[in-house]
């Protein structure tokens, strides 16, 4: 387990010592009256207890950011903000093995994803918008007034105040430093409520800000639930600036009405059901290899992962087969265990979801390839929350299955003759996040790509990020786009000055 210092002891039902982990609030690590379970989903064991901030607590983090907001941190250069984000990268990078212990407690992922990809990016994600903010800009317009003088117009971007950042299970540490670090980066302090169900690797974040020596109430970190707990209590204050979320649709729903209240300013990162598309012409083993990644990586838990796959008729038998041939060579193991593919799902409640859309897709008349059940190991994984990747055909497209984001190690594969078909059913969705071409004929790339109605298409490959570009969905897959300067504009209040010389 990581070596989470600001944690204090809790004694288990069982009897044995477990990690507190506590909430972070105005400089100070705070204990609440509640508190929960956190479960390792690779066995089902007790990781540590979470203390569950209650809703003076978070009042009291988003009093205490709006202090630190309205003292030096706001009003810092930016030359000095980008040396505090180098600081929390190195600090991240300082204790790497630490946050991968953390996230491969939290979610079972095998080791080398948690290192090549969640802590990675995390160090990333601060230091890309240290970089931004040391060289960004801003834009002046020269102009004539009435009276023939001459003026200046320039836009400045100040801090929006208090940001509440809400994330989810899936990435933690990624997608947590993905909000954290653009909004301290454009001068917002910040109350942080990150998943229930992955607590660890949020907990060490701020404990590296607290040691790269952020001024009391700049980052807050505040543990719970959504409904009733810290999540609402955050998202429903009236004294939050901006709240930035990202998770499944509905709950972005539930927040942005509660925004609507205050004309707050959101960013939404929601759900999806991603396609790809595999023409004939494809790189054959490219394809089947980069289906394999896109739909089973992170045990299909990547709002990106692509669970409808379209194959162009002539290669589809031939393509299900290797695919299948792929998916059944996937290791299903521990985090650690040597050439691990795949992990377990995130909880027991979500195995039960992903298992019960298992269930539908036989309910719906699919063929299951390959998988559609629980793994046996015949020790204590079989108390953990491992589902077998499965691979489905013979749906229609307006089975649930194919309507539904599932977000396990789920992909149904269609048939289809015509380009124009593939992309009416790619974009016959209510989603609308990332998709994915392969295809090497170069027109047929960019006159398909530019017809997807998503946020994000890849090319010949899958979740390869350039951390400058927009990224966000369209549809009820998102509100906004994050990454680069599109990030510095959601997290300043951009105003004109006019200035006449
Ligand atoms: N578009 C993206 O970039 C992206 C990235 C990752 C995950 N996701 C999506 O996230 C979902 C999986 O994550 P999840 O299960 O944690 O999502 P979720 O919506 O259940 O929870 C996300 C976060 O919101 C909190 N929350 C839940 N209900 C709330 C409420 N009523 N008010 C305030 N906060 C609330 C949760 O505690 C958690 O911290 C999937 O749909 C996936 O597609 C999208
Ligand atoms: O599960 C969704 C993954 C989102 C990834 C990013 O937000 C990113 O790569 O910046």
């Amino acid at each position: 387990m990581a070596a989470i210092s600001s944690s204090a002891t809790h004694t288990a039902a069982a009897g044995q010592a477990v990690p507190l982990l506590r909430c972070f609030v105005d400089g100070a690590w705070v204990e609440t009256g509640r508190s929960f379970d956190n479960i390792n989903p690779v066995n089902g064991r007790i990781v540590s207890r979470v203390c569950e901030a209650d809703r003076q607590t978070v009042d009291a983090a988003i009093q205490a950011a709006r202090r630190a907001s309205r003292g030096e941190w706001g009003r810092q250069s930016a030359a000095l903000r980008a040396a505090a984000l180098r600081r929390i990268a190195d600090g991240i990078e300082q204790r790497f093995d630490d946050f991968v212990a953390a996230e491969v407690a939290d979610t079972g992922r095998p080791v080398h994803q948690a290192r090549s990809l969640d802590v990675a990016r995390g160090i990333a994600n601060f230091r890309s918008f240290a970089d931004l903010i040391a060289t960004a800009g801003s834009e002046m317009f020269e102009g004539t007034a009435a009276d023939g003088s001459k003026v200046l117009n320039y836009v400045a971007r100040k801090p929006l105040g208090v940001v509440g950042v809400i994330s989810p299970w899936n990435l933690p540490l990624l997608l947590l430093t993905w909000k954290v670090a653009p909004a301290l980066a454009m001068g917002n302090c910040v109350v942080a409520k990150p998943s229930e169900e992955t607590p660890s690797s949020a907990t060490l974040l701020a404990e590296v800000i607290e040691a790269a020596g952020l001024p009391a109430g700049a980052f807050n970190l505040v543990h719970g639930f959504g409904p009733d707990s810290a999540g609402q209590f955050l998202s429903t204050s009236p004294h939050i600036d901006a709240i930035t979320f990202t998770g499944e649709s509905r709950t972005g729903s539930t927040i942005m009405k509660a925004a609507a209240e205050g004309v707050k300013e959101v960013s939404f990162e929601l759900g999806g059901k991603n396609a790809a598309v595999v023409f004939a012409d494809a790189d054959f083993d490219a394809a089947v290899a980069g289906v394999l990644r896109s739909s089973f990586t992170n045990s299909g838990q990547v709002c990106l992962c692509s669970e409808r796959v379209y194959v162009e008729r002539p290669i589809f038998e031939r393509f299900v087969a290797a695919l299948a041939a792929g998916c059944e060579q996937l290791r299903v193991d521990y985090p650690d265990a040597p050439g691990v593919d795949m992990g377990p799902l995130v909880s027991h409640t979500h195995r039960d979801k992903v298992l019960s859309y298992y269930a539908l897709a036989r309910e719906e008349g699919a063929t299951v390839v390959c998988g559609g059940g629980v793994p046996s190991f015949g020790d204590e994984r079989d108390q953990g929350a491992y589902v077998q990747p499965t691979i489905i055909t013979g749906l229609s497209d307006n089975a649930r299955c194919m309507r539904e984001e599932i977000f396990g190690p789920v992909c149904h594969v269609s048939p289809f003759d015509t380009e124009d078909e593939a992309v009416a059913r790619v974009n016959d969705s209510a989603y609308g996040l990332a998709g994915c071409v392969w295809t090497t004929n170069l027109s047929r790339a960019h006159r398909v790509a530019a017809q997807f109605e998503t946020g994000i298409v890849w090319v010949n490959t899958w979740f390869t990020r350039d951390l400058r570009t927009p990224f966000g969905g369209a549809k009820l897959s998102g509100l906004g786009r994050e990454g680069g300067r599109y990030s510095l504009d959601f997290y300043s209040e951009i105003s004109n000055i006019c200035i006449k010389v």
